[in-house]
């Protein structure tokens, strides 16, 4: 038999899949070059993308595709640079998963390929969501995956991290590993997202960020996805995109909000929030909502004093300064929870995809109409309805409607009546009366919203100056208002300022008046502003004699000598001679020369001749002399090309130092406001601490499994607690040995971090005493 006649050889089942796959891989390859073909693509069946993701997709019930998803995936898919921006729960997620799935399946990366792809999120607890929704699309893939979010042994993690091949990470832990795992390789990089971009991008990331970029090869695909996207140029460059497409799907919509949303405002005293939140809680029993507050501290309190009040309905809360494993325990309570309060900083404001919230309600301010957006769009996401009620005090209300307005946010007033609602200042009080860890929590709580406001930049919205601070702390039922230095200073420069601009305007106001009138060359004389100093200076001019050396004053004894310049004798010659005599010690010399400085004419140089007598530096020529350089013409030329070059010279030197004054300027500007945001950050917790999950290959090393064995650390509440106790037991021991020494009880105080004022102490005292 001929070679041609032989029967194929028979595959087995491996080889044919093997085939099959390599078919499949041809076939996408080739369609996913021409992205135009897939713009009115409905579903995800459609797509050139494999039979593995396919199935992933499927098996999660994403079968449509969203607006989002239509436009950005077939972009990624050709291999371009994409900047998404959408709505708040369009379904950004899966538009830059699905791509880095198969760019890494076309690319048929293996584990021997080390990362091929990275994820960055701006909280651990976005990080973990990613995390979860690719291990769902992707189950079928071989690649493997880790979680880089902090928590678990460095070393352990170190050890692993060389064989993975997409990373889901927050920035910090991440260049950490840049830093110090050997085995931490991303020249292979093919994918790099930046989900919640601009946070990413924003001041509090950038050195972190910055560093990470620079260890990234050039050649990589880059994406970038927010609801509130940034377009700043300079952001951009940073990233090296390449012809970036960018990809919004809400920018000609009328909303940049979910239209399933309704959203309203109130317009409220401080003292008056936490009343209108009690209230809004009794009413809505039924409901999921979220609060967001604007610290860790005040969270806390606002928590525990809740769930005293025991509103009927199972509280949570969330904030930077809790452990790890207590923030994943209570981000899954509460998507596991029909009705339920969670409290929260804004560390859930971006990205969390909490199932079925129906109320987003923003206790304090958000910074921005951008956090307002993202915190706002925990609800109402994908196809659900849902709504968002923001609380604004009357300083508020003008600076954020204005902002709220420029980013296209509908949102209409309400006005909740007096008799709905139900004051809880009495039980507050008593709380923090009974309770020394309620008063110093509700203290701390305080100082940390004053802060918070003080610290934020757009003063147009936040005037920590003027907040109630009386009727706030009362409302936290604190029996003092806690001292707040950084207050007392700003109240005080303020009112320095105001006073210094009502001069400005009285002066200007008289200056007005005065113009009117008609004067006379002796009025200007008399109405002269530095008629005294004049005077001054004459008068020292008169005691010049004793003028003693090493008195160099000031600027004014200088213009005073200036009057004198009309007598050129050699009296600053003389003085030298004197001081040459003396021998004085050379710093004496330069004090003295000082002196003599004072007493020289100013801009009035002088040379002397072989003869020591003293000339004008420009003296009359004779004509003779004069014609011996050149014609006048000639001359007159030559001088001014030479002034020209001194002037041109002098003017660059003037623009390069302005320059410079400005760079400086600038970028001490610059330090300020990054060191007022991370204060900010720190205070809302957001400096988290970072931790590490990680995945095996497959992804099937669970997390579950990892948070479980980590979960006998106590969070740092549970320490606070401790620490608080402790404190409270050293006060009592010391009160105790002290009695006698101190019947005002004054020793017995509770240590806190914020002042306790008198009424605190004696509050105390009683307790202490069993009263
Ligand atoms: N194609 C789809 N079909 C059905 N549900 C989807 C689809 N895409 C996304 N979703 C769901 O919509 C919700 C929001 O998606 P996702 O979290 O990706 O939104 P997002 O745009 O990233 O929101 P945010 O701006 O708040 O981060 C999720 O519950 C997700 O499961």
């Amino acid at each position: 038999m001929s070679e041609e006649q032989q029967p194929a050889p028979k595959l087995t089942g491996r080889q044919k899949r093997k085939l099959q796959e390599q078919d499949e891989l041809k076939s996408i390859e080739e369609k996913s070059k021409q992205p135009e073909n897939y713009v009115d693509t409905k579903f995800f069946d459609d797509l050139p993308i494999s039979t593995k993701t396919r199935k992933g997709l499927k098996r999660s019930n994403f079968r449509q595709l969203t607006d989002i998803q239509r436009k950005a995936i077939p972009l990624a898919l050709a291999k371009k640079d994409v900047l998404g921006a959408a709505k708040t729960g369009s379904g950004k997620t899966l538009s830059f998963l699905v791509p880095v799935l198969e760019i890494l399946y076309r690319a048929r990366w293996n584990v021997n390929d080390g990362l091929g792809a990275l994820i960055i999120s701006p909280t651990r607890e976005l990080a973990v969501q990613i995390f979860e929704v690719l291990k769902k699309i992707g189950f079928e893939h071989s690649f493997s995956a880790g979680l880089i979010i902090g928590g678990k042994d460095f070393k352990v993690e170190s050890e692993r991290i060389s064989r993975m091949n997409i990373l889901v990470a927050t920035p910090g832990r991440l260049l950490q590993h840049m830093d110090q795992s050997v085995g931490f390789d991303c020249d292979n990089l093919q994918a790099l997202v930046l989900d919640e971009a601009d946070r990413i991008l924003d001041m509090g990331f950038q050195k972190t960020v910055n560093a990470i970029i620079d260890n990234l090869p050039k050649s990589r695909q880059t994406m970038l996805f927010s609801a509130t996207q940034t377009r700043s140029v300079k952001d951009l460059a940073r990233l090296s995109l390449h012809d970036p497409e960018y990809v919004a799907v809400h920018e000609k919509s009328e909303h940049s909000t979910p239209h399933n949303l309704t959203q309203h405002y109130i317009v409220c005293d401080l003292q008056k929030k936490l009343d209108i939140l009690y209230s809004f809680i009794k009413t809505h029993l039924q409901n999921k909502t979220i609060v967001f507050l604007s610290s860790c501290k005040q969270t806390r309190f606002v928590f525990e004093a809740f769930c005293k009040l025991q509103p009927g309905v199972s509280l949570l809360h969330l904030h930077g300064k809790q452990k790890q494993t207590k923030r994943v325990e209570i981000f899954r309570k509460f998507t596991s929870t029909q009705h339920a309060v969670l409290f929260s900083t804004d560390i859930a404001a971006r990205g969390l995809d909490f199932p079925a919230v129906d109320w987003v309600l923003q206790l304090d301010c958000p910074e921005d109409a951008d956090t307002y957006i993202h915190r706002v769009g925990r609800t109402a996401r994908f196809d659900a309805g849902g709504h968002g009620l923001l609380l604004l005090l009357p300083t508020e209300m003008e600076g954020m409607m204005e902002e709220l307005k420029k980013k296209k946010v509908p949102i209409d007033e309400i006005k909740v009546r007096d008799s709905k609602q139900q004051s809880i200042q009495k039980q507050l009080q008593s709380y923090c009366f009974q309770d020394a860890e309620m008063k110093y929590l509700g203290q701390r709580a305080f100082v940390s919203y004053m802060r918070s406001v003080y610290l934020q930049r757009n003063k147009n919205i936040f005037k920590a100056t003027e907040l109630p601070t009386e009727e706030y702390a009362a409302s936290l039922g604190l029996a003092g208002v806690p001292k707040i230095k950084f207050l007392s200073k700003a109240k005080a420069k303020e009112t320095a300022v105001s006073r210094l601009l009502k001069e400005g305007d009285d002066e200007e106001e008289e200056e007005k008046e005065k113009s009117k009138e008609v004067r006379t060359k002796y009025d200007r004389m008399f109405q002269r502003k530095n008629q005294d100093i004049l005077s001054e200076h004459y008068n020292k001019l008169v005691d010049f004699e004793n003028d003693t050396v090493g008195n160099d004053d000031d600027d004014e004894d200088f213009m005073t000598i200036q009057r004198k310049d009309h007598d050129l004798e050699s009296e600053p010659e003389e003085e030298m001679k004197e001081l040459i005599s003396e021998n004085i010690s050379k710093r004496q010399a330069n004090m003295t020369k000082k002196h003599i400085a004072k007493k020289m004419t100013k801009g009035e140089r002088i040379v002397f001749d072989e003869e020591g007598n003293p000339h004008q530096l420009y003296e009359m020529e004779d004509e003779a002399d004069f014609l011996k350089a050149g014609d006048a013409k000639a001359q007159k030329e030559a001088y001014i090309s030479e002034e020209t070059k001194v002037m041109e010279s002098a003017d660059w030197e003037d623009k390069a130092t302005a320059k410079q004054k400005r760079k400086e300027k600038k970028e001490k500007r610059k330090l300020r406001e990054k060191q007022e945001l991370e204060e900010l950050r720190r205070e809302r917790g957001e400096d988290m601490e970072e931790v590490v999950y990680t995945l095996g290959s497959g992804a099937e090393d669970s997390y579950d499994e990892q948070v479980s064995g980590s979960e006998a650390s106590s969070s740092e509440e549970d320490e606070e607690r401790e620490t608080f106790k402790r404190k409270w037991r050293e006060a009592q021991e010391s009160s105790s040995e002290s009695e006698d020494e101190s019947p005002s009880g004054k020793k017995r105080v509770i240590e806190t971090d914020e002042p306790v004022t008198l009424a605190d102490q004696e509050a105390l005292a009683l307790k202490l005493l069993g009263a």
